[in-house]
């Protein structure tokens, strides 16, 4: 029977090995005292199977409140635990109960991070994956050979559909090829939902039927699962590419009801991902949640980007964009969505550290309060681009583009 294994990061006063036993027990057949029907057959088929322990440093302080230590030392470790898939079957809920379940709650832990998850075969047939991937986004907007360029809508809330509608025109004319609603936004007293989408689709249908080139505009369409279904169809019907959910607070089960339907390209914006990951041992690394929502059918995901305006590093941004471009079964490959506090400026850098274009590269603040305005904004963000795969540095670029200049001279001296 196949078996899904699962890779953590630990901490713990007590020896590894007896924690990682511990972990292992409490989520699968085991509880905190032998129970009658744990019988050995039980055991020996549903028991999750601790699969090594990796000793590494020993620290003097609990990274978590936990089990104190009796000799004040605290023990991290790298374990391996598997599950025999019998136990969830083709279950994402259930799965990421027993992965990512109680497990952070046992005492014996003072610090524990799910690192990676390696999926068997079964999973990439059972699962379809990103319905649209990189190769169906870029046919979607017509580009090719360069990253995607888009952005958000900025103020995030607040702005009427009628609105919305005027910055999306003005942004379309100056080729941008990607627009989204911010995750703040759903339907406001202001903006309704199904209005945006009337107002926002006329100019991006006029602008499809004047140019040939369909931007893509990511509708957020979180809510209740029969109200985001409604959303998706308004979406569909109106000639619409892409719908953005939020995919933490919207849940599993119901984005991928949405992923399911397979008809648009689905932008999953991760908000609250900082409460996941952001302690360096509790929660989860982006590895391994990445993983999940591709098999769900999430076609981009949020990775933020280099030098944001979070917390985030620059080397941990590198591998999320790495993460994601890692090929998953034959499933289409999800694309890497960079944002957050981004301009152009940081366009040099993240070329350079990933040599890749495949890449949907956002900026909400950096493009709408351009100096010379959002349509300038849209072409500094172009010459950064180009500038920086044809090997120029921020400074040539600056020399040579004039709107990139303005950009400079605003964002790159915060
Ligand atoms: O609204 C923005 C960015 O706005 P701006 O471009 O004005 O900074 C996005 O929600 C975050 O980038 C998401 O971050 P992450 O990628 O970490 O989920
Ligand atoms: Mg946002």
């Amino acid at each position: 029977m196949e078996r899904i294994l699962a890779t953590y990061y630990i901490e713990t006063p007590y020896a590894p090995e007896k924690a990682a036993a511990v972990l292992a027990g409490e989520q699968s057949s085991g509880t905190f005292v032998a129970v009658p029907g744990e019988t050995a057959e039980l055991k020996q088929r549903f028991a999750a199977r601790v699969e090594s322990v990796e000793v590494l440093e020993t620290v003097n302080e609990p990274a978590i409140p936990g089990a104190t230590s009796k000799d004040g030392k605290y023990h991290r470790a790298i374990v391996k635990v598997s599950w025999s898939i019998e136990n969830f079957g083709y279950n994402l809920p259930v799965m990421v109960s027993t992965l990512q379940g109680n497990l952070y709650e046992i005492t014996q832990f003072t610090g524990l991070k799910l690192m990676d998850i390696e999926l068997p075969a079964s999973f990439g047939e059972q699962f379809k994956g990103p319905a649209f991937g990189i190769e169906g986004c870029r046919q979607l907007t017509g580009v090719q050979g360069r990253p995607m360029i888009g952005t958000i809508i900025k103020p995030s809330i607040g702005l009427s559909p009628e609105q919305t509608a005027a910055m999306v025109k003005t942004l379309a004319e100056a080729g941008i090829d990607f627009v989204k609603d911010d995750e703040l936004l759903s339907s406001s007293g202001n903006s309704s939902f199904n209005d945006r989408v009337d107002a926002v689709m006329n100019v991006i249908n006029a602008h499809a039927d004047k140019t040939g080139k369909k931007v893509m505009y990511a509708f957020n369409l979180s809510g209740e699962v029969d109200e985001m279904l409604q959303r998706y169809e308004k979406i569909v019907n109106s000639g619409g590419t892409c719908a953005m959910i939020s995919i933490n607070s919207v849940g599993l089960a119901a984005a991928k009801k949405i992923m399911d339907q397979r008809q648009l390209a689905i932008h999953a914006h991760r908000n609250g991902w900082g409460m996941l990951t952001r302690h360096p041992l509790l929660g989860i690394d982006y590895k391994a949640y990445q993983k999940i929502w591709r098999l769900a059918g999430a076609d981009q995901m949020h990775v933020n980007g280099i030098q944001n305006k979070f917390w985030e590093s620059d080397d941990s941004v590198v591998a999320s964009i790495e993460a994601c471009l890692t090929k998953m079964f034959d499933h289409k490959t999800v694309v890497p969505v960079v944002s957050s506090g981004q301009w152009g400026g940081q366009a040099f850098e993240t070329y350079r550290r990933t040599k890749t274009v495949d890449l949907l590269y956002m900026a909400g603040g950096g493009i709408m309060a351009h100096p010379m305005g959002a349509a300038a904004g849209v072409v500094a963000l172009q010459q950064a681009w180009k500038a920086a795969v044809d090997g120029l540095t921020l400074e040539d670029a600056a020399k040579q583009y004039k709107e990139f200049a303005a950009a400079v001279e605003k964002f790159g001296k915060r």
